[in-house]
């Protein structure tokens, strides 16, 4: 088994980060497939390739990139994952959120972590935005925490709680951002469940996520958020809905990737304006306190 990256290890690479940028990042965006448009917010932007970190791991997955690019968003010093990794790449369920400790060792405060997900619930539509009030981390309570192994208390605690993962108040800014831009109706919220791909969930599978209170389920972002969450930053997190779950067995219609791309093409810009909006008001507000 791949031994779990040391606090050394991922100050190494906040180092070599710091040391080819002169950008300190207070926010972090993580993007999700095909939602990589969120980078072209920023301005004054340089980018690093993944492969051009020592240990940073590498996207694998259509859809996303393989860079970080940082830069101003409303006067904020920002850094963005344009590319994410997955379980299912076959990386350690810790690897996929250990870029979340690199942006914690380079000053990071806030995260906006965004996904392309499945709709469970009968409330959720196609194109919704829905804000994410809590998770079920299905690979975390059947033995896979992006927390097992050794912990560093420089990180955070050993025993973290999840209660309040998701803030509050940056939830509140999106949707007034939301509403500002007339886009109100298509923000919805709810609990995203995590499972582990690569396959779509079969129909037993989504019944039976629906009995246990998942409105969306996709396959990511919960590590990452536990992880921000125990390193003390504050999370947004925003479900995009590319697709919507088809329950029925009998049903002879099936989800396919490229209905989850065509999805994030449409609604991307709008997400992208959203994110500016609710970034300039939580600066305003000192949401992250920085
Ligand atoms: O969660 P993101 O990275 O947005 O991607 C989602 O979309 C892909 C499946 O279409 C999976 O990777 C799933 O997790
Ligand atoms: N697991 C999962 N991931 C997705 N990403 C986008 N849509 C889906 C979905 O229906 N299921």
């Amino acid at each position: 088994m791949e031994e779990k990256y040391s606090y050394e290890k991922i100050q190494e690479m906040a180092d070599n980060i710091k040391s080819r940028t002169s950008q300190r990042p207070k926010l972090g965006i993580i993007c999700g497939s095909g939602l990589g448009g969120l980078a072209d917010l920023l301005t004054n932007s340089e980018e690093m390739e993944y492969t051009s970190i020592p240990g940073f791991p590498v996207s694998t997955v259509k859809g996303h990139g393989g860079k970080l690019v940082f830069g101003k968003l409303e006067g904020v010093e920002c850094i963005c994952m344009k590319g994410r990794f997955h379980f299912y790449e076959g990386y350690p369920i810790w690897k996929c959120a250990a870029p979340v400790q690199v942006m914690k060792l380079l000053g990071v405060k806030g995260l906006i972590v965004t996904n392309a997900a499945g709709g469970i619930s009968s409330k959720l539509k196609l194109g919704d935005l829905m804000l994410i009030t809590d998770h079920i981390n299905l690979p975390g309570v059947t033995g896979n925490n992006p927390l097992r192994g050794p912990n560093d208390e420089r990180f955070g605690p050993r025993f973290p709680s999840t209660n309040a993962v998701y803030s509050k108040s940056f939830q509140n800014i999106f949707k007034k951002s939301a509403e500002d831009q007339g886009l109100l109706p298509i923000i919805k919220e709810g609990t995203y469940l995590m499972s582990s791909g690569p396959t779509y969930e079969s129909p037993a599978e989504l019944n039976w996520f629906k009995t246990i209170g998942a409105d969306a389920v996709g396959m990511s972002t919960v590590p990452e958020t536990v992880v921000a969450s125990w390193c003390g930053m504050v999370v947004l997190g925003i479900s995009l809905i590319t697709n919507i779950c088809i329950l029925d067995v009998e049903s002879t219609e099936e989800p396919t990737a490229e209905e989850v791309y065509e999805t994030a093409k449409m609604r991307s810009k709008n997400l992208q304006n959203i994110v500016r909006l609710t970034e300039k008001s939580a600066v305003e507000q000192n949401v992250w306190n920085i």
